[in-house]
């Protein structure tokens, strides 16, 4: 993503100018060749460590090397400082914008599902904690997809996913309990009682289950285990908020919902998931915003606002598949704690 002309901070020459890009590269390898000749590229994640000499060897570009939450938090608070209608709401198919109040932002919960997932108290500009994380994230749904199903690319599991139905899979409390609720501890006959659980069946032979509700089932383990992690968390330092990003999420709707749902189940429906349009560029967004040395003050987001106004920000080359179908007029006050 070439974000323009940028002067290198601290150079000596006010002359000299380079172009500047911003990478966030992780476990998910998604590298193009890029033809720029004497570049700096502003680069974070694991692979700005990995692909250090490949670049300048390849390529001849110098990865100036950006510490990874240092950019995620950079990034989301950045969005949700600058971006209208940012984050939002998504239950049972229905998306809400949350309004933002700029005074009222910190504490939140950042959850960024790329590989692996990470949980950050974000308590203002550069002041975060990584408080927790779980490895069972986005490489777990596409590499355990993949070995599973035989997709070969994670649109692929992820339309595939679209089709199944995982009650196939999925052992539900109805199935443990004859088909009613266990309702003196709260669970519906419909609760996923045991994942995957229905698969022990040696009424049916292996190849009788479908890659289709395979992929289902897998979505949504992997996906309810983040939002309940995440609730904990939000829970454990009291905050009001949890934002969910990274690359996993993709604005995909099924994906979104079951977050979601998971957070509103933890939490007695006292809580609520928050996405984030620009999900996946968070990291890619913080390294840019480095080049100010993380100061995000009001006159920078002004600078960036007006540099690249909203129609670049939300064009849909880099939307999420959700922005066609937002409805800008909806807005509500959104936090995680009811009262
Ligand atoms: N087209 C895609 N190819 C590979 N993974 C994808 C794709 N789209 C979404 N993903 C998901 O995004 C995850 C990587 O997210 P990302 O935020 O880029 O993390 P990382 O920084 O680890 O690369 C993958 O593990 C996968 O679950
Ligand atoms: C190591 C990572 C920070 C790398 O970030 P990623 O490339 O996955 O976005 C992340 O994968 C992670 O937080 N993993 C979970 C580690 C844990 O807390 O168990």
């Amino acid at each position: 993503m070439d974000l323009g002309e940028f002067q290198i901070p601290g150079n000596s020459d006010p002359n000299q100018k380079t172009s500047h890009l911003s990478l966030d590269i992780g476990g998910c390898q998604r590298l193009g060749a890029l033809p720029i000749e004497k570049t700096i590229i502003k680069a974070t994640g694991g692979g700005a460590y990995k692909y250090a000499d490949l670049f300048k060897e390849k390529l001849g570009i110098c990865l100036d090397k950006e510490d990874e939450m240092d950019c995620l938090v950079a990034g989301a608070n950045f969005l949700l400082k600058a971006v209208h209608q940012e984050a939002f709401t998504y239950l049972d198919g229905k998306k809400e914008f949350v309004q933002i109040d700029h005074n009222d932002l910190y504490p939140y919960l950042l959850v960024n599902i790329g590989s692996g997932v990470s949980m950050i108290k974000v308590e203002g500009d550069g002041k975060f904690e990584r408080v927790s994380g779980t490895n069972v994230g986005g490489g777990t749904f596409w590499g355990l997809g993949r070995l599973l199903t035989k997709c070969k690319s994670f649109d692929e599991l992820l339309e595939l996913s679209h089709q199944g139905n995982n009650r196939v899979i999925d052992m539900l409390v109805g199935d443990i309990y004859g088909g009613t609720d266990y309702s003196k501890v709260g669970l519906s006959s419909t609760t996923i009682a045991s994942s995957f659980g229905k698969a022990i069946s040696d009424k049916k032979e292996l190849q009788d289950y479908q890659p289709e509700d395979i992929a289902r089932s897998l979505l949504r383990m992997i996906s309810n285990n983040i939002g309940q992690i995440a609730y904990l968390n939000a829970l454990r330092f009291g905050l009001k908020r949890i934002f969910f990003g990274g690359f996993f999420i993709r604005g995909h709707a099924y994906t979104m919902d079951t977050i979601a749902v998971a957070v509103d189940f933890w939490s007695k429906g006292e809580a609520k998931a928050m996405f984030l349009r620009h999900e996946g560029f968070l990291g890619a967004l913080g390294a840019f915003m480095s080049y100010e040395k993380h100061g995000l003050d009001d006159s920078m987001i002004h600078h960036l606002t007006q540099k690249f106004p909203m129609s670049s920000l939300v064009g849909d080359k880099i939307c999420s598949p959700l922005n066609g179908e937002l409805n800008d007029n909806e807005s509500i006050e959104c936090s995680v704690y009811a009262s």
